[in-house]
This record gives C-alpha cells, structure tokens and sequence, in this order.
C-alpha cells in the first residue's frame, strides 16, 4: 500500500500502480463474476469488468431494465441470465440490487451461496444494519465491498474517457484467506481510480451521511434557500437560476475539482474574495446543527430504518414519484432545463 499524506494525516491506499489491472485479472482468472442487477451500478461495473477481460456474466430479471442489457451488448443465455441462474453460475456474487431489493431477493441468493464463493458489495447497508435487513452471510464465504463514490453512470463515462471514480473497498470476511486480494482486485477491475480502505460501518455511515448533506440533501436545500430569496427580490427566474446553479456547475466546479476550492478563492475577483471570505463561516454555523442531527440519526440508524420501512409500504413507488414531481415541476428545476436547452453545445 502507498503511505500518502492528506492534510497533514498519512493514510495507506492502493494505487492503479502497486495493483494493476493485468494483477486484477491473475487474481481474478478462474472467477465467474455474476452482477445480479442491472440498475445504475449494475451496467457501470459490468461493462467496465467486461471491457477490462474480466469473465463477467449478468442476471436480471426480465424487463424494461433487461432490454437496456441487451441493448448494451449483453446475449441472453451466454452473458445474460435470470437472476436465479446467474447466481447459481457466479462464483463472486456482485449484489446489485437497489438496497431494498437485496432485502427482498436474500433468502433466494443465500441459496447459492457455496462454500468458497463470494460475496460482493457496493456497499455498507445490508450487513451493517443486519438486523433489519436480515443479510447474515454463511461463514465459509467471503464477503467484501467496493464502493465506487459516485454515480454508477459516472463510473461508466469516466472509465469510456481513460479516468476513473475513487472507491473504498473492505473486507468484513475472509474465509478462504484470499478476500483482500480478491476485494481489491474487484475494486481496480471496476474501474476505480485510488482505492481506500474502511469498514462497512464507516461506508454506510459516511456514504448516507454524504448523499443527505453535501453530495444532494444539503445542496438541494442550498440551492432552493437562494433561488427563492433571489426570486422574491425581482430577480428573472433565469438570473437566478445562473447565479444559484449553472454557473456553479458550468463553471466553477469544474475549477474546484481541477485545482480546489483554496485556488477559486485566490482566483475570483477582489469583491468575489472578500465576500465570500466574509461568507463561509456564518453558512458553515448555519448548517453544521443541521449535519449534526444528520449523522446522529444516520448513528442511530433511524436513516436506515426509515428507508427499509418506506421502501417496504406498497403505495411507496407511487408516493414518491409525486416527490420527485414536485422537485421536478418546480420553478428553478423548470427553469435549469429551459437553461441547459440553451447551451451552446446542444443548439
Ligand atoms: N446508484 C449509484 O450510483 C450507487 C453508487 C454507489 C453505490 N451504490 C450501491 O449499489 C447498489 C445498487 O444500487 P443501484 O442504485 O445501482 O440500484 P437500483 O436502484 O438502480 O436497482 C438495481 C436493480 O435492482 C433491480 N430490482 C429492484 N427491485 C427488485 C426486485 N424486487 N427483485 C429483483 N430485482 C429488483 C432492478 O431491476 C435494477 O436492475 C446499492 O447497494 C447501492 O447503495 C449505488
Ligand atoms: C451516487 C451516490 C449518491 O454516491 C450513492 O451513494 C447512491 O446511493 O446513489
Ligand atoms: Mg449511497
Ligand atoms: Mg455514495
């Protein structure tokens, strides 16, 4: 493992050097890797395994989702199976399904799961809150994870242009003394850039507390907060759009992913700096109760509660497409996509 510093702390991370792809496919050569769903991590991880040599098969159940496999290249009854027949042939069973679904389809894979397979995660929810879930591996399995950090759609793209998505990856049982190697090797073969190690505790922990903050809870919240203060100024609903979103992601985000959010503030005009020096604070005194009660209730597993009780209600899929409408038919999002037709490359 490389020792590198970040900030001051030195961690140990597995590098594309010291792990190369041709070492994921030593360890990986008698392995069928069978991805059972075909969701967003689903496709990303399978094409970029198959496209990297991996023997790689895909079980999903038939459907709107199981055309788009075909569609991508997979052939039914080579590459291509239902999912009961894609575990039985798996020997690294890549558990893909939505967290909730893994809950449902448990008894079914647990089946399949032979001494000496194992068993593979993009992430921390079904063991770490097994009670709940009910997700209790056999002990002569190895069960690790991988967790890409980002979308699987990311994943995908980054990988088509030569780069890729950072992942953890953990080990939560090593029964044949081969699950480390096997983790990582999953891990590169994905399509990851630099691995990190965690445990399973920390993924969900850190990933739930992630996607309901900064990642898309708080940003949302953010973002809304200004557009609307903006707009019950006077402001256009597309200068405020500009000046809360499009600039944001058109612009400067791609200067802070380049080079940090450090160089966009000794890189902006002398009033940009100032205020935004004035600024940071009063928003991070805001907002860090609001992360606090949010990593409490991810600790307390109440996050995980409420998602496993919702997902489970039958009238869920139809409650929440009326939320995701209700963002979607909002003004500002209305307005981002009058503002996205607009640029110039899609003219
Ligand atoms: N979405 C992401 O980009 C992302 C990123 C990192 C980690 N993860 C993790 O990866 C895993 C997969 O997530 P996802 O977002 O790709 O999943 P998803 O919600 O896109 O669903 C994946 C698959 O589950 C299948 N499915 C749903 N209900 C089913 C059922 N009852 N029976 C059989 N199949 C069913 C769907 O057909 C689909 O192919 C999860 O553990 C998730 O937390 C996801
Ligand atoms: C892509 C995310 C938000 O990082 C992932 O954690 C997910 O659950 O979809
Ligand atoms: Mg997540
Ligand atoms: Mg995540």
């Amino acid at each position: 493992m490389a020792k590198i510093n970040f900030g001051g702390v030195v961690e140990d991370v597995v590098t594309r050097e010291e792990f190369p792809l041709e070492k994921a496919r030593q360890v990986l050569a008698d392995e069928t890797i069978a991805v059972i769903g075909y969701g967003v991590q689903g496709p990303g991880q399978a094409l970029n395994m198959k496209d990297n040599g991996l023997n790689v098969i895909v079980g999903q159940r038939k459907g709107k989702t199981y055309d788009k496999a075909v569609a991508d290249g997979w052939v039914p009854g080579v590459n291509l199976f239902e999912i009961e027949e894609a575990l039985q042939k798996g020997t690294i069973i890549c558990y893909l399904l939505s967290d909730a679904a893994q809950i449902e389809m448990w008894p079914t894979v647990k089946k399949y799961l032979t001494a000496g397979k194992s068993l593979y995660f993009s992430h921390g929810f079904g063991i770490t809150y097994k009670e709940k879930t009910g997700i209790i591996p056999p002990a002569d399995v190895d069960v690790f994870l991988a967790a890409p950090k980002g979308s699987g759609t990311s994943l995908r793209r980054l990988f088509v242009e030569g780069k890729g998505l950072n992942s953890s990856f953990a080990v939560y049982q090593d029964a044949t003394g081969k699950a480390r190697e096997k983790c990582i090797a999953m891990a590169i073969g994905v399509g990851s850039g630099y691995l990190f190690e965690t445990d399973f505790y920390k993924e969900v922990t850190s990933d739930l507390t992630g996607e309901r903050g900064t990642l898309m809870g708080a940003i949302q919240g953010i973002f809304a907060a200004q557009y609307e203060v903006l707009r019950e100024n006077g402001h256009s609903p597309s200068e405020a759009f500009n000046e809360t979103v499009e600039e944001l992601t058109q612009s400067l985000m791609p200067l802070v992913a380049e080079n940090g959010m450090d160089w966009m503030y000794a890189n902006c005009s002398t009033t940009a700096q100032r205020g935004a020096l004035d600024w940071w604070r009063p928003f991070k005194e805001a907002t860090k109760p609001v992360f606090e009660k949010l990593y409490n209730s991810v600790k307390t597993q109440a996050e995980a509660a409420r998602s496993i009780d919702l997902n489970s209600k039958p009238d869920y899929r139809v409650k929440l497409e009326a939320e995701l409408a209700e963002l979607h038919d909002s003004e500002m999002w209305r307005a981002g996509a009058a503002v996205r037709s607009l640029r110039p490359e899609r003219s």
